[in-house]
């Protein structure tokens, strides 16, 4: 299979998919700044409308003005709605959804009311027309592809339908004339909507592009974990989630025993090889949405769905387990025995949030290492 195939197929999968927590906590974020950017924006046309009062005269153009300065109260008015409700504790799955609905839906709107006084406007008009490649942008923020894909797909069926029909209602060519925004080409129109397209493209690309590095900064490049900066971020919504479904969580501190001696006597590359080795055996105990984390040089956390005790006899097998499968440091060398040294808390009892969980494993884990290494302490004494 070809890398150009991989890549793709990578891209089309990443795109498609519901993001995950931390994504969804960095989109409420981007959700929250839109909802700001859009509120300004919002604040910023209701100027327009005295401005353009300034310089028009006669009864049509007051009309238009009324009119006009009425949408843009609706606007402001749906704009703070839709800040209230970004700036809302309790995160609401739909509202990227809705916003970005309202976005378009919008701009497509305002084009339509713009035939009312030019019947060419709709067709030509730059400023307006730009606010979907805005809403399609904006998307980027919000770190979901599926909702980039949704707002393109969108604002062209809403583009094209409305061109569609307006051409269709024109009488006569002179129709689509005018002094101010020139011909209506249907070319030009083709033009716009490809436009959208590459738009929604280039997004869905940049969205790829952060969803990826926001993945590679959680994960450790030699064994291809979860890092430190991943378990500060998850672990605040494992807890909560291990709460609320009342499961027990114990997390477990280990610390590899001794690991010094082993790059200063095979180097650095052996000492590597040593932790993937180990990072193996270490995986074999997980169970279903457990998850093994490396924190440091050679100190991992798992994150354990059972009672502290239940972990603790889990762990004695890992020892076991590590004990059978000795490192070989070089081909027809001596196998070399690494040993392994840990602390356990368990959730809530020892700690409602990580760092007081993590605390509370060192402390033990220290205990472990003064006694002798190569042991599991799981209470204080
Ligand atoms: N090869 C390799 N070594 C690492 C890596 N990260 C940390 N280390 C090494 O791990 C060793 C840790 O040494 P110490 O903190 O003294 O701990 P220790 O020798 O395991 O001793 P105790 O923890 O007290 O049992 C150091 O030699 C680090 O260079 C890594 O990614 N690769």
């Amino acid at each position: 299979m070809s890398i150009t195939g991989d890549w793709k197929r990578d891209l089309v999968r990443t795109l498609l998919a519901r993001p995950d927590e931390v994504m969804l906590d960095l989109g409420a974020g981007g959700e929250l700044l839109v909802a700001r950017i859009r509120a300004l924006l919002s604040a910023l046309s209701l100027l327009l409308a005295p401005v353009a009062l300034i310089g028009n005269q006669g009864a049509g153009k007051l009309t238009e003005l009324m009119i006009g300065l009425g949408a843009t109260v609706f606007i402001n008015i749906c704009a703070q709605i839709w800040l209230a409700l970004a700036r809302n504790r309790r995160r609401h799955s739909w509202l990227p959804y809705a916003t970005t609905t309202y976005d378009v839906t919008t701009t497509t709107l305002v084009l339509a009311l713009l035939h009312l006084s030019d019947p060419v406007a709709p067709f030509n008009s730059i400023i307006v027309w730009v606010f979907y490649l805005i809403s399609i942008s904006m998307t980027a923020l919000r770190n979901d592809g599926r909702l980039t894909l949704y707002a393109g797909g969108m604002a062209m069926l809403q583009y094209s339908l409305l061109v569609g029909m307006l051409l269709a209602m024109a009488e006569s060519p002179e129709q689509l004339v005018s002094v101010d925004y020139g011909t209506v080409s249907v070319g030009a129109q083709i033009e716009r909507v490809v436009l959208m397209l590459l738009m929604t493209v280039l997004t869905a690309t940049v969205v790829y592009r952060m969803q990826r590095l926001i993945e590679s900064s959680g994960s450790d490049g030699l064994t291809g974990l979860p890092n430190r900066s991943w378990l500060v971020q998850r672990m605040p919504r494992i807890l909560e989630a291990a709460r609320e479904d009342n499961q027990s969580l114990t997390v477990a501190l280990l610390d590899l025993d001794r690991f010094k001696r082993i790059n200063d006597q095979y180097g650095h590359l052996t000492g590597d090889r040593a932790i993937r080795h180990i990072v193996g055996s270490m995986r074999e105990i997980l169970r279903e949405r457990e998850r093994l984390v490396r924190i440091g040089g050679q100190e991992f956390v798992l994150v354990m769905y059972c009672p502290i005790g239940n972990a603790w006899e889990r762990l004695d097998r890992l020892r076991q387990l590590m004990a059978e499968r000795p490192f070989v440091p070089e081909r027809g060398g001596d196998p070399l025995h690494i040993t392994f040294s840990g602390g356990l808390s368990a959730y809530p009892s020892d700690g409602n949030n990580v760092s007081s969980l993590l605390r509370t494993a060192d402390r033990r884990l220290q205990v472990a290492k003064h006694e002798g290494s190569n042991r599991v302490v799981a209470r204080d004494t």
